[in-house]
């Protein structure tokens, strides 16, 4: 029999907020264990929550981006369990009144190279809820330490439909949530800082069936091609057992990325009741239209919508595009550089070629906070070309100069005489020149090789510096050997 994949992803994100959800301690990652706490996240006797508005706030932009239905009012709930991860029995949630309702993520999964575009899809969501974020625990030999600065973190949880068809599809999720939410400012989702972190629900049934078969839920995905391959491996499984016979049950299981398996953690007579009810101590939310119109207001326009603007409006190629937005301050960088002007086309190039490479430190992804080249001028520089007064090759030049010593390429140009000879004589004597030294090219030139022509230009581009003009040496170069 022929199985498919089905698969819920639950993603938890850490809000970048001044303070924590319920009190007005701030939440940094790496501080001192326990620095970071107070009467109410310790829940000490008597002290009381007040809601963080600013966490409301960003949850609520969450819902507009991924057009959620914003609930006109929400309310807060306990979900009763004991870990020692939470210095309360039980966790400040929303159950069955929460925030968003509905809504989408648009998804690219990845076309056959890396220039051509892959398949775009909306993959449903069903709720997205706000909580508070737990403590961290380290396990010795014989004893463990807690930490509970992270406790009382807002946190929202984003629950999609089983609506996820492949490890591909939930690795193309993540990306496009997380470029998201990353872009707007909501998290930094540092999957290695606890800022995002990923439950999959896997199952499989037969292909045409309309059933959901027995879920599996996947934990300690720790990277986003940890949720790639933990999905892989789990589909594999799934499949494995039941064509051998066995049957599937509904557990937790643990992704084990040093050993590339899954193990068993629970199975559901060991799940939780966790006998929600409405927390006391807090009043349920409302969320005005007049206030959502306000959050909608600083909301930047979403990644997909920027690289479909991109390709529709400045024709770029779908290979730059992508590459642009895939970071936010490249996309603003090279926007910011058209608005000052210059070829769309030719800027894209040298951001996606040059800047990009340039500046992106490993996995710290592209940091153009402390860049000597600013947009306006790279615009300048690019100018520089259209007006012909260099060429594309001595452009990357003076970009990598700007890059270490900063400066106006205008300046640098004009004192380093970078400036591009179009001088017909002299470049037509340094072409007869290269013609004749290069004879045997130019005859294979003439029995039909094109390409043979290159070397002819490379001997007037190396005497020159690279200072011709590469128009005017083609069209001379062109004119000698036929004549
Ligand atoms: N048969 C199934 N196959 C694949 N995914 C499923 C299946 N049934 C449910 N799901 C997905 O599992 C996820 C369930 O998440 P939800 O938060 O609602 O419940 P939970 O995991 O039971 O609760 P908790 O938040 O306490 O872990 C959803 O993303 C849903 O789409
Ligand atoms: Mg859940
Ligand atoms: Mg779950």
């Amino acid at each position: 029999m022929k199985y498919e994949a089905v698969i819920g992803l639950e993603v938890h994100v850490q809000l970048k907020t001044a303070s924590k959800m319920f009190t007005s301690v701030p939440y940094r990652f790496g501080e001192e264990p326990n620095s970071l706490i107070d009467p109410v996240v310790m829940a000490l006797p008597g002290s009381l929550p007040v809601i963080n508005r600013e966490a409301v706030a960003k949850s609520v932009q969450v819902g507009i981006l991924l057009g959620c239905d914003i609930a006109k009012t929400c309310k807060w709930d306990r979900k009763n369990y004991f870990y020692p991860d939470s210095p309360k029995n039980y966790q400040i949630s929303q159950y069955d009144q929460p925030l968003c309702l509905n809504g989408s993520v648009e998804i690219e999964v990845a076309g056959p190279s890396r220039s051509e575009e892959g398949p775009h899809r909306n993959v449903q969501l069903t709720r997205i809820h706000l909580e508070e974020d737990v403590g961290k625990l380290t396990h010795f030999d014989r004893d463990s330490l807690v930490d509970y600065n992270r406790a009382g973190t807002p946190l929202i949880e984003i629950v999609t439909e089983p609506d996820i068809y492949s490890a591909d599809e939930a690795f193309a999720f993540l990306t496009a949530l997380r470029r998201i939410l990353v872009y707007a400012g909501i998290s930094d989702c540092d999957m290695e800082k606890g800022q995002l972190r990923c439950d999959a629900n896997i199952s499989i049934r037969p292909v045409g069936s309309e059933t959901l078969g027995t879920k599996v839920e996947l934990k300690n995905l720790n990277s986003i091609s940890g949720v790639r391959n933990g999905v892989a491996y789990e589909i594999a499984r799934q499949k494995q057992v039941l064509s051998e016979g066995g049957s599937l049950v509904q557990e937790t299981r643990r992704w084990d990325a040093d050993r590339n398996m899954t193990t068993s953690m629970r199975t559901k007579e060991e799940a939780h009741d966790y006998r929600y009810f409405p927390d006391p101590d807090l009043m349920p939310v409302s969320v005005s239209e007049e206030w959502k119109a306000e959050l909608a207001k600083d909301l930047p326009e979403v990644p997909f919508d920027r690289q479909r603007r991109y390709q529709e409006d400045f024709g770029l190629p779908y290979s730059s595009a992508s590459v642009l937005i895939s970071d936010r301050m490249l996309a603003d960088f090279f926007e910011s550089a058209v608005t000052t002007g210059g070829s769309p086309a030719l800027l894209a190039n040298f951001v996606v070629n040059d800047l990009s490479r340039e500046l992106s430190a490993g996995e710290e992804g592209v940091d153009l906070s402390n860049c000597k080249v600013e947009p306006a001028g790279l615009s300048e520089l690019v100018k520089l070309v259209e007006e012909n007064v260099i060429s594309n090759q001595i452009a990357r030049e003076v970009l990598n100069e700007m890059l270490a010593n900063g400066g106006s390429p205008r300046q640098i140009v004009k004192d380093k005489g970078l400036e591009q000879s179009s001088d017909e004589g002299e470049l037509e004597t340094l072409c007869r020149e290269a013609i004749a030294a290069n004879e045997k090219a130019v005859n294979q030139y003439k029995e039909g090789n094109a390409k043979a022509i290159n070397a002819v230009k490379g001997y007037v581009m190396k005497a020159t510096k690279g200072k011709a003009n590469p128009k005017v040496v083609n069209d001379l170069i062109e004119k000698l050997v036929n004549e």
